[in-house]
């Protein structure tokens, strides 16, 4: 038996989790849920997986739900419940799949008590990934990755030697403008930008992924996941998301992970690792596919990619600020408040005006992230 808990069950990670765990009833338990503001679908899964604690984001929305909760399950809210969610209760394993660098603590504090962490959350370790890899080795938990082109790495990289590694590849499907041109991109609109061309996920990483900001995310998570120099580190435009990304070995071998581009395979793979189970997703048939193709990556037409690396090879602070830029451009974006084009002018002026501190404790961390969010919400 697998205990599990779940931060952010109900957006597009979490449900995916929980159809992963319907999948197996016998193999799973739910000890805690977390959600944010969607309370009527918590309340859904609480009927069906039956966790003893659940938290939701404020007090209010907790009084809002009291009276529907089955007697004993415990009800926490706001950021002490999703450290409760995390930290607390019995789960082998916590799933981060909150969005944005509020996951950072409730992260922490589930290593700090020992769990496995199922790892989607990917702004948790551009933020601050040295400090959550250093405290997952202290604390010998598994940092197992559930971003499908980590998880695919994370499968090529089983069983071989770090020394054999020449370099890895994450692919880009290129997102929802892969094939515009800049100048075609002054006019879009946010219903174009959330119509990702192969995956069905939550509304700011379908953005980041067509501004590119998501492989440069990705990049910096690959960094640290994998203790890899960025130079070893390449992106290629592969649109069919069909290969997940490779590892190449000194030998010139490339080993790569395929499949259809479905996230209950790396879901499901980071709570069974190191054993594979029947899975949900639908079998590849490279026959069907008949094609794949690659691009090279163009980086004058994904200005933020360039952006987003650099801040990874400065390191310190450049990386949370570059992110904590983009999570407000990109909630004024979707608010209808700028243009798309203007979510990476708004990450580039605030890395211009970023003052880099070395090798930041969680303090400087905290106060980067609300400096960079405050100056990205006035531009
Ligand atoms: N979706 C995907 O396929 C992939 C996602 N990822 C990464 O996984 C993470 C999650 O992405 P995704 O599932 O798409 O995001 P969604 O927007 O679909 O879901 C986010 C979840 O977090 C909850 N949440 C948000 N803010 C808070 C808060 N302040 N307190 C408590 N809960 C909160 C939401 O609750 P509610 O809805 O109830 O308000 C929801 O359950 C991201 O880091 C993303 O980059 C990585 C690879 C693929
Ligand atoms: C499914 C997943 O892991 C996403 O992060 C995915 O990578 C988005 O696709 P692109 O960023 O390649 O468009
Ligand atoms: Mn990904």
């Amino acid at each position: 038996m697998k205990r599990i808990s779940i931060l952010g069950s109900t957006g597009s990670i979490g449900t995916q989790t929980l159809d992963v765990v319907a999948m197996h009833p016998e193999e799973f338990e739910v000890d805690g849920l977390a959600a944010g503001n969607n309370t009527a679908l918590l309340l859904e899964q609480v009927r069906r997986f039956k966790p003893r604690r659940v938290s939701v984001s404020t007090k209010e929305r907790a009084d809002e739900i009291r009276s529907s909760l089955p007697a004993g399950v415990e009800l926490y809210s706001g950021s002490e419940g999703l450290v409760e969610i995390a930290a607390g209760g019995n789960a082998d394993t916590v799933v981060t799949a909150l969005v944005g660098s509020v996951g950072l603590q409730s992260t922490l504090a589930a290593i700090e008590a020992g769990r496995h962490i199922g790892l989607a959350n990917k702004e948790t370790l551009v933020t601050a990934g040295h400090l959550v890899t250093e405290l997952a080795g202290r604390k010998g938990v598994k940092l197992l990755p559930v971003d499908s082109e980590h998880s695919a790495i994370f499968q090529c990289l089983n069983g071989e030697n770090r020394e054999d590694v020449a370099s890895i590849t994450i692919t880009a499907s290129g997102g929802s403008f892969r094939d515009y041109g800049r100048e075609q991109l002054k006019d879009v609109t946010v219903e174009d930008a959330l119509r990702h061309p192969n995956w069905s996920m939550g509304a700011k990483i379908t953005i980041d992924s067509a501004t590119m900001v998501n492989k440069g995310l990705e990049v910096i998570e690959a960094h640290h996941l994998f203790a890899l120099p960025y130079e070893q580190i390449n992106v290629l435009l592969h649109p069919e998301s069909i290969i997940h990304s490779y590892v190449e070995f000194r030998d010139s071998s490339i080993i790569a992970q395929l499949g259809t581009p479905d996230m209950r395979v790396p879901i499901q793979y980071a709570l069974t690792y190191p054993d594979r189970w029947q899975s949900p997703a639908s079998r590849l048939s490279l026959a069907q596919v008949a094609s794949l193709t690659f691009r090279e990556m163009d980086y004058e037409r994904y200005p933020a990619l360039r952006m987003a690396i650099d801040c990874g090879i400065a390191g310190g602070t450049a990386t949370t600020a570059f992110n904590a830029a983009n999570e407000i451009a990109v909630a004024r974006f979707l608010r209808g408040e700028i243009p798309f084009l203007r979510i990476e002018e708004i990450i580039d002026e605030v890395l211009q005006r970023h003052d880099n501190a070395a090798n930041p404790n969680l303090e400087q961390i905290r106060l980067c992230d609300l400096a960079s969010r405050e100056l990205a919400a006035t531009l």
